[in-house]
């Protein structure tokens, strides 16, 4: 999967990952509309939106980028309805022929780690057949457990060929009050992105390896520094456009050769609409808005996505 998403990357120009992140205040009034009148004034109304809400942003990019990233806790929100909905979505993401990242952040125990991975990446046997649950292409894990909290997954990783993004620097205001601390003099994100390269060594792909890691567009100069820690790595950066993170902070996430980093934006895609530069789509073309997003941002990202002499 790790090599399907570079080549991806490198057919479409577009080291870019469309956030699904459907908050139920994004979504344009004639699609609730719509979801209540279909399906009643209830969690399957709103959910029915946020589907025909979804559909519409993948219609509209699939042949631009090469990966969503649905995020489960917008799904999760509306219980047993939301996670109709976030399969709905993973299942015709893969139909458009769109890598898949479950923005899950999992990660536990191993007997527990074990269950997720078997859940989002892996199969289950029963009664000599086999069966899937969500199906994700990769993942976000979480590392705090350590080792044994992480190496099923990549268990399960190399059984299926699928890949992970383990989370190394985050994007969020509060991401140094643990991850900046010093051990033995070094930031906690150095430890956890050597330990990431490390783990990365036990499943390599042709470039990059299929355990990638998280590191947030926020904080450059930490970017700069784990892509040299890192560097057969591949970098899942969160917290472009709506959080801040600009395309000229983002030049030494990627390689020499542009590779090695993929962009995700959600809002700023997904509710590209309600931004001023867009505003002349209306809510109504929500999708077209989003597509005009991606092109941008593809344009923008070539400020950083260069091939750099050593
Ligand atoms: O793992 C992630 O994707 C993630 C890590 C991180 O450090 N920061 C971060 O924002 N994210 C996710 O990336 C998305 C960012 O959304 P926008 O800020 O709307 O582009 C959300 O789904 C977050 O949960």
């Amino acid at each position: 999967m790790i090599n399907k998403l570079i080549n991806r990357i490198g057919e479409l120009e577009a080291p870019i990952v469309v956030g699904l992140d459907p908050m139920m205040s994004y979504v344009p009034n004639h699609l609730i509309e719509q979801g209540y009148k279909d399906k009643g004034e209830n969690l399957e109304g709103v959910t029915e939106a946020i589907w025909l809400y979804n559909k519409g942003i993948i219609d509209a990019v699939y042949d631009l980028v090469p990966a969503v990233k649905p995020q489960i806790a917008m799904y999760e929100q509306f219980g047993l309805e939301g996670m109709k909905v976030y399969v709905k979505t993973l299942e015709y993401a893969r139909q458009k022929g769109l890598i898949v990242i479950g923005d899950v952040k999992r990660g536990d125990i191993g007997s527990t780690s074990e269950a997720y991975a078997t859940g989002h990446l892996g199969k289950i046997n029963i009664g000599g057949k086999d069966y899937r649950g969500f199906d994700e292409d990769f993942i976000t894990v979480n590392p705090y457990l350590g080792s044994d909290g992480i190496l099923p997954f990549i268990e399960v990783c190399k059984q299926e060929k699928k890949g992970l993004f383990i989370l190394v620097k985050t994007s969020n205001p509060s991401s140094g009050e643990f991850q900046d601390q010093l051990v033995d003099g070094r930031p906690l994100y150095e430890l956890v992105g050597k330990k990431v390269a490390e783990w990365g060594e036990l499943f390599m792909g042709e470039s990059y390896s299929y355990i990638g890691a998280v590191v947030g567009a926020t904080y450059p100069e930490v970017g700069k520094e784990l892509r040299k820690l890192m560097p057969k790595t591949f970098i899942l950066v969160p917290g472009y456009g709506a959080q801040g993170g600009k395309a000229e902070d983002l030049k030494f996430y990627f390689d020499n050769n542009g590779m090695g980093a993929i962009v995700n934006s959600s809002r700023g895609i997904i509710a590209a609409y309600r931004l001023p530069q867009y505003a002349s789509y209306g809510e109504k073309n929500y999708a077209d808005a989003a597509r005009q997003a991606v092109i941008d941002m593809k344009e923008d990202l070539k400020k950083a996505w260069v091939k750099k002499s050593v």
